[in-house]
Order: C-alpha cells, then structure tokens, then sequence
C-alpha cells in the first residue's frame, strides 16, 4: 500500500483499535476477554463481527460505546457518537411507541413540538407510521425491534452498534428487518458494527465479515464480501460465502475445544 493510500484510509476511519486488550478482574480472577484486537471501520461501511460464544464481541461493542474501559492499546472514535442496539428492546412498557422513540431527544433538550415531529419522522423511516400512540406490549416482536432502531436513530448518531438485533426473530420477520436496515444504512449514511451468530446474516448485511478467535478474542480473518447489493440471505452466493466462513469459524472452534 502507497503512503497516499494508507494516510486516506486512516483519515476515513470512523472506528479504530489498535492492539486492544481487555481484562476484566485481577490476579487469580483475571480474565482476557481480548487480546490485542486491531480493527478499522471506515465512514458508511457495515461491519459484521463474528465469533464463537464468549470470544468477546459484546465487549468489543461495549468497549467502542465508551461503556466500558480499554485495558491495553488504542481505541479510537474521533469522539463521535454512538448509539446502541441489542436483541432485546428494551422499551419502556409505561410509555408510548412515539414516547420510547422522544426519550433521547427529550435528552438532547429538545422541545416538546420538534421532538414530536422527529419522532414521527422516525416512525415513519422504520415504516412504523400510525402506531405512536401504541404501548410496547401491543406490538409484535419485529415491530418493537423497529422501534428500537427508530430509538437508537434519534440520538443522531454516526456509529451504530447492533447486539445481535435480530437475534429473537423469526426467519421472515429477520429477512424483512435486514432490507429496512440496509436501506436506512445507507439513506442515513451510518457507519454500522453489527455482531451476530448467524453466519448468513453476518454475509447479507457486511460489506466485510470480521472473524474473532475463541477467548481471548484476536481478529483472525477479515474477509470483505464479494456479493454486490441487493443480496438475498437464502441465494447461493451468499449460501457460498458462508460456507467458506462457517468452516473457518468451525476450525478455530475445534482448534480451542482440542
Ligand atoms: N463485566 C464482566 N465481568 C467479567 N467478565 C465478563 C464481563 N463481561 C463479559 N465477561 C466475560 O468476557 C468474555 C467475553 O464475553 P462477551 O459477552 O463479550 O462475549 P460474546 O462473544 O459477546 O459472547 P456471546 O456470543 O455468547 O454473546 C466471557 O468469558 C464473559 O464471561
């Protein structure tokens, strides 16, 4: 790689770590749940992490959300914001779809009139337009899936940080999801770190699949996805790819089990 080269990648880098550790406790109950982890993430891309349980991508998203303190190396975010998402909602059931949805706004100290028209606006982004006034509980699994996205896009922020979001759906509702992130990704221009189990999932929505060894995390293999957009999770293509990264998953798997 030419210089000019290099300086352009680090100056488009949204994320970065170089070399980072974390342990957590000490002395006889220490635990490293990363070892010297070095991963970049660029304006807009879509970045997957996988690895089998407990190699430390929850970590890795709570250390990038500031949630958490780096033990070793450098962690880097430009002091952007970032907004999280996990599987479970995690929506407030005493408030309203509209009133989960206003909450960081409501935060960021806006008024009660901009915050109802964002938020409607929001609504509308994750097509959930009509339903403001619905509690939590009145809503299907997907739907409050939806309503946690159009949360985590209120706080207007340029990283999003997605915990196994659709993880707890089922196969369709999951199929659906996946086209609405990907058109809201790339209208909204978001830069996205998205951990998942789901090999096929992780190969549908990355532009690149990033592989974690088993505990302690390492990143062992960065592999960029060769299918173009639109991708469908059940083509062959994708089928393909994943199978290539399932066998390496399985390897290193069978590597740490032996
Ligand atoms: N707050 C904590 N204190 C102590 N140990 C922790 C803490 N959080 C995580 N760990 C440990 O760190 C390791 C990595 O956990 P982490 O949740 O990051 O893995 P993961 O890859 O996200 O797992 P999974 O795929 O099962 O969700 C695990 O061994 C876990 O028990």
């Amino acid at each position: 790689m030419s210089l000019l080269e290099h300086t352009e990648v680090r100056t488009d880098a949204v994320v970065r770590l170089e070399n980072v550790s974390k342990q957590y406790g000490s002395g006889a109950h220490a635990l490293l749940a990363l070892d010297r982890v070095s991963l970049t993430v660029r304006q807009g891309e879509f970045v997957c992490l996988l690895g089998a349980s407990g190699c430390g991508k929850s970590t890795l998203l709570s250390l990038v959300a500031g949630l958490d303190q780096i033990s070793g190396g450098t962690l880097d975010i430009g002091g952007r914001k970032v907004s999280l998402m996990f599987q479970e909602a995690a929506l407030f059931p005493w408030l309203s779809v509209a009133g989960n949805v206003e909450l960081p706004l409501r935060l960021q100290g806006i008024g009660k009139a901009e915050r109802k028209k964002r938020a409607a606006e929001l609504l509308e982004i994750v097509r959930l337009r009509g339903f403001g006034d619905k509690r939590p509980h009145e809503l299907s699994g997907g739907m409050r899936q939806r309503v946690a996205l159009a949360r985590a896009l209120a706080q207007d922020a340029d990283i999003l940080l997605m915990d196994e979001p659709f993880g707890a759906l089922d196969a369709m509702t999951r199929d659906i999801l996946h086209d609405e992130l990907e058109r809201i990704w790339r209208e909204q221009d978001l830069t996205v770190l998205f951990v998942t189990h789901n090999v096929r999932e992780a190969v549908r929505l990355g532009d690149r699949v990033v592989l974690l060894s088993s505990r302690p995390g390492r990143v062992i293999e960065d592999f960029p996805v060769t299918q173009g957009r639109p991708r469908r999770i059940d083509s062959p293509e994708v089928a393909g790819q994943a199978a290539e990264i399932t066998d390496r998953l399985r390897a290193e798997v069978a590597r740490h089990a032996n």
